[in-house]
């Protein structure tokens, strides 16, 4: 049998802003199926690398293969790149920092919203993949609610039902426990284990949390001042030497990571 292409290969991506460079030779290999926890400081880089892997954003070196394909050769001026483009963004669902649902529409309407989207499937076909969803999320029957009526834990979930409706082989979670209590921090964590479980994608978490790279992580990197300086394995990263990866985790302020 072929071996599976890792789901994401990074190979020394650079990408900067006039004289602000933001990536600078990022390179790894995430296998399929793993989650990944990317932490760093914050403006280091993480959501422009979130950022150049759905192909909002062009490197300007360096190369991004998904799932074997290089989105780094497609150019959206041309009509044929422009559909693989579309078609690679298919298989990422992206969980923004903030959830960004709908206010304006209630829970189901927001978890059908992609679907109503970019599927052809009957009214009846999304209320039962929608409910599918509610329920791998923990949330059944709330349908009908709005979202101002939620808890924050229960507008992330929304959040998370809505960013795998659309089966992605790829969730690009950003900060997904921002702005949450360490209880419901937790919870989330064991959310991303369960959904891991039940579907098996590939998950790329950002997070300034070590507590949570602990927890869900299969593959651990830390992002500091656009270089990866530490990326493999959790058990491999969590006994290195390097003295960024040992100041992040201890979160002491003696260390290479100076936050002026
Ligand atoms: N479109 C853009 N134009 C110019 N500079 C940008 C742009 N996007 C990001 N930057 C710069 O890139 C740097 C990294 O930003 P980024 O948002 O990736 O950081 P981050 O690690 O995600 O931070 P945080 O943890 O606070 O969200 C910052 O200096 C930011 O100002």
């Amino acid at each position: 049998m072929a071996e599976q292409q890792p789901a994401i290969t990074l190979e020394r991506v650079c990408k900067s802003f006039g004289t602000n460079h933001v990536l600078r030779d990022v390179s790894l290999v995430l296998p399929a199926g793993k989650i990944l926890v990317v932490l760093g400081p914050s403006g280091t880089g993480k959501s422009v690398l979130l950022r150049c892997l759905v192909g909002l954003m062009k490197p300007d070196s360096g190369r991004i293969f998904v799932e074997g394909q290089d989105i780094t050769a497609l150019d959206e001026r041309r009509s044929a790149d422009r559909e693989q483009m579309f078609a690679l963004r298919r298989k990422f669902g992206m969980l923004f920092q903030d959830g960004a649902l709908f206010d304006d529409m209630c829970v189901g309407d927001n978890v059908a919203f992609p679907l109503r989207q970019h599927e052809k499937m009957s009214e009846k076909a999304i209320a039962a993949r929608v409910d599918e969803y509610l329920c791998a999320v923990g949330l059944a029957g709330v349908q009908r609610k709005m979202p101002s009526e939620l808890s924050g834990g229960m507008r992330k979930r929304v959040a998370f039902a809505r960013a795998i409706a659309l089966r992605p082989k790829i969730v690009l979670c950003d900060e997904p426990s921002s702005g949450l209590d360490p209880v419901m921090s937790a919870t989330l964590d064991e959310l991303i284990l369960d959904l891991h479980r039940k579907f098996g994608m590939t998950f790329v978490v950002i997070s300034h949390d070590t507590a949570e790279a602990r927890t869900i992580a299969d593959y651990i990197g830390l992002l500091y001042k656009g270089e990866l300086q530490e990326y493999g394995p959790k058990e491999q990263v969590l006994r290195s030497s390097r003295r960024a990866i040992n100041q992040f985790f201890d979160r002491s302020t003696d260390g290479p990571i100076q936050v002026l």
